[in-house]
């Protein structure tokens, strides 16, 4: 369920095991399985067609999302069942614009297939894509518009006495027009009073720091509407900007971060090219503590989103577009209100190349940057490196420019490795040795990131068995005072 590059957290088709397996020209009902649309943990959704007789209140073509009976334990198997009821609750009671709609219910009675037996299959509205694939492909040309709906939709949902409880982009499905639609109300949870009561589950980079490590109760997790508008800021940056509002490489590390944000030893990591008031929207909705988030209800927010939306105010830094022209074939007016959306996204997302943040740091590897905060120039290996001018790999903007921050971005690892980073090209490869020399600038244990306080021109960097306490980063044992 969760996701490493921004806009991830799971739910598209792509490469997931699908968690319900149905093959082309399956029958359910009057139905015909097509083909494969997506998968998430609990279920698959296939294409289908109507093969039945004509009947006005049906479409043709729908998308029938199976949801996993469990072949596990009987435990999982009623979890997986109270999940099927919540959505299937939702989706027959409330029927609203933003929100995916279902046709009907239909149950797989079919006991050749004892996987499939007994499946409850919910017949949708086919959407023609994700939020989640779209952010594949880069900035959605129609960002702020695409929120200006989520925030509706979630108004529509909050106004109807229900909460979402796993806002994400791969919850968010697009229409061939791209209007929005919610959808994946398995989380949902209809509100008593303030609060409800949800599954325990979530997905980390979308979740309130209050929910991060809850207390579970016998009726389940104790879920305020302002979860819905925590999920809706970091969906917000991470649409605006293609990057987290919290800064690290993993959704491990920036969930550590959210729980450092809420005690106040943290601060957000706002895109600096977010426009101020797409910033004060994200800043809000990201308020640490729910009762402050509760000032802002989903109504309010998407009258704001739709008002910044609608204005199409640039961002602060226009950016000259990459690739052919196709301004030209964009004669119509509407082609050119189109445009101009796309300009205002071009100007918020990052610079391609240089872009920042530690997130770009690829997995099992080790990441030295020119900025603070994982941001601008990145070198970035799989081991050690003698001499980063000469060398295997070079890095050759440190010849110039001090390394401002570090991640060692091993998460697989279970052993202590550690990385030093030298001063001088070729380190002696000998923890004992190391430790007699005088040009170590610094060492991170695996995992860890961030700045280093001295203006370090770096030459090369080695595996250690494991930091030494008073060399460990981010202690600020790097300092211009042993430069
Ligand atoms: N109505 C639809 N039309 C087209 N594609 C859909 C539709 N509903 C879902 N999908 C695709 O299937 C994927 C999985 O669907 P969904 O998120 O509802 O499953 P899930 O198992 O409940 O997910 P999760 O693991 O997030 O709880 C979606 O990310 C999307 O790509």
């Amino acid at each position: 369920m969760t996701g490493g590059s921004a806009g991830g957290g799971g739910g598209s088709g792509g490469g997931a095991p699908f968690a319900v397996t149905v093959p082309e020209g399956y029958r359910v009902g009057d139905w015909e399985v097509l083909g494969p649309l997506g998968t998430g943990s609990f279920g698959s959704v296939y294409a289908a067609r109507h093969v039945g007789p004509e009947e006005a209140a049906l479409p043709r073509r729908a998308a029938l999302k199976f949801l996993s009976t469990g072949t596990g334990t009987p435990r999982r198997a009623a979890y997986l069942r109270e999940l099927a009821a919540r959505e299937v609750e939702l989706l027959s009671r409330l029927r609203a614009p933003r929100l995916i709609r279902m046709y009907e219910t239909l149950t797989v009675d079919d006991a050749g297939r004892p996987d499939l037996d007994g499946a409850a299959v919910l017949v949708l509205e086919e959407a023609a894509t994700s939020l989640d694939a779209l952010l594949d492909e880069g900035p959605p040309p129609d960002g702020p518009a695409l929120l200006a709906g989520i925030c509706e939709g979630l108004a529509q949902l909050h106004g109807a006495g229900w909460l979402h409880g796993d806002l994400k982009p791969a919850n968010v499905l697009l229409m061939a027009d791209r209007s929005v639609r919610l959808a994946d109300f398995t989380m949902a949870a209809e509100l008593e009073g303030t609060h409800a009561y949800a599954p325990a589950f979530s997905t980390p980079d979308y979740t309130p720091p209050e929910l991060l490590w809850p207390e579970v109760g016998e009726r389940g997790l104790q879920v305020r509407p302002s979860a819905d508008i925590w999920a809706f800021g970091v969906l917000a940056h991470v649409v605006l900007t293609g990057t987290y509002p919290l800064p690290g490489g993993t959704p491990a590390v920036r969930r550590d971060a959210a729980v450092r944000y809420a005690l106040g030893e943290e601060e957000l990591r706002l895109s600096p090219h977010l426009p101020p008031e797409w910033a004060q929207l994200v800043t809000d909705c990201l308020s640490a503590g729910h009762r402050e988030r509760a000032a802002f209800d989903a109504a309010g927010l998407a009258v704001r989103v739709r008002a910044i939306a609608d204005t199409g105010r640039p961002g602060r830094r226009a950016r000259v577009r990459r690739g052919p022209s196709r301004r030209t074939v964009w004669s119509s007016l509407a082609a050119a209100a189109v445009f101009a959306a796309a300009a205002t996204v071009y100007a918020l997302w990052p610079d391609p190349g240089v872009t920042y943040g530690y997130h770009r740091c690829p997995a099992g590897e080790v990441c030295f940057f020119s900025e603070f905060n994982g941001n601008g120039e990145m070198c970035h290996w799989a081991g050690d490196d003698e001499d980063w001018l000469t060398g295997r790999t070079r890095c050759p903007w440190s010849a110039e420019q001090p390394v401002k921050s570090v991640f060692n971005n091993n998460q697989e690892r279970t052993e202590e490795i550690a990385i030093a980073y030298w001063r001088g090209p070729r380190f002696v490869p000998d923890a004992t040795e190391l430790k007699r020399r005088t040009d170590r600038a610094g060492c991170t244990d695996v995992n860890q990131q961030g700045n280093l306080k001295g203006d370090y021109k770096i030459r090369s960097h080695s595996w250690l068995p494991g930091c030494d306490e008073d060399q460990a980063f981010p202690r600020p044992t790097v300092t211009e005072s042993n430069l």
